[in-house]
């Protein structure tokens, strides 16, 4: 994914092509792509996260009493290069503190540290691995985030997941996948047929998955390409979740057609 390149790979590939320069040069500008270099983070998308966490109680999530094998966990579809599991994993960690970490202080463009999560997982053994998070592609460890190298829609790796849940309750499934480029422009574009059918497809199939282990009251955030059939899923998160909201955070980019559905009170009508 030419996302995933870093700007020094590119370079290093010998002669960038045009596309290639105008995606270097829109980084070098990039005021989010500043951000994530200050606080650490691998990905601009972090942002888009903390933007959600801010606004919604999403992570609110029983904690600190509850044994390892009653705790709620955290399900991220799409997790690659890792933005979004580090946020996850900074927040989770510092609820456990008496002091919280909020979201919104996270996202502040200062030079202030952000929490040291050594010492976090020391004082925090029981919240270790409360975020369960898959993507196709491999990803860099993330410390707290038990990770699993696989095609969601897979039943294969949805029975890898399960497993890894054990007992606990979900009480959050994120979505982040968007459809790996194919080098095909008209079929990569996020407005195009192919790309917001695909969306909509690993949507739902995020939405089966939530019907299945998603506890009552719980919370999805999932991905979408604004398109024909948006309204339809909308609708189907409607006769499930006491609310939804759709989202496009400040951080995503305009000329891309994606947003998010911020649903929450699952009904769990089961
Ligand atoms: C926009 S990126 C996610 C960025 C991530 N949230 C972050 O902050 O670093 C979308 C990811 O979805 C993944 N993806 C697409 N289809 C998938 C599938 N069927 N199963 C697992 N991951 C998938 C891609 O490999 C890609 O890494």
């Amino acid at each position: 994914m030419l996302r995933r390149f870093s700007s020094y790979s590119l370079q290093l590939s010998g002669k960038t092509k045009p596309s290639s320069r105008t995606w270097l040069s829109r980084q070098a500008a990039d005021l989010y792509v500043k951000m994530a270099r200050q606080h650490g983070y691998r990905a601009r998308s972090s942002f888009k996260l903390l933007h959600l966490l801010n606004k919604y109680p999403l992570l609110n999530l029983p904690s600190k009493s509850l044994s390892p094998a009653n705790q709620t966990v955290v399900i991220e579809c799409g997790s690659a290069p890792g933005g979004w599991s580090q946020v996850l994993s900074h927040v989770l960690y510092s609820q456990q503190q008496t002091t919280r970490t909020s979201p919104e202080t996270l996202s502040k463009p200062l030079d202030q540290k952000l929490p040291d999560s050594l010492e976090k997982i020391l004082s925090a053994p029981f919240d270790y691995n409360r975020v369960i998070s898959v993507d196709i592609l491999e990803m860099v460890p993330v410390e707290g985030v038990d990770f699993i190298c696989g095609d969601f829609t897979n039943p294969i790796i949805k029975q890898e997941i399960t497993q890894k849940i054990g007992s606990r309750k979900v009480g959050l499934i994120l979505s982040d996948m968007a459809p790996n480029l194919s080098g095909n422009r008209l079929v990569d574009d996020s407005k195009s047929t192919a790309s917001i059918y695909h969306s909509l497809e690993l949507c739902l199939d995020v939405l089966r998955f939530a019907e299945n282990y998603l506890d009552k009251d719980g919370s999805l955030v999932l991905k979408y390409f604004m398109g024909q059939n948006h309204t339809e899923l909308r609708n189907l998160l409607r006769k499930r979740f006491a609310k939804v909201h759709s989202e496009k955070p400040p951080s995503s980019r305009k000329e891309s057609s994606e947003q998010y559905f911020v649903a929450t009170g699952y009904l769990a009508n089961k």
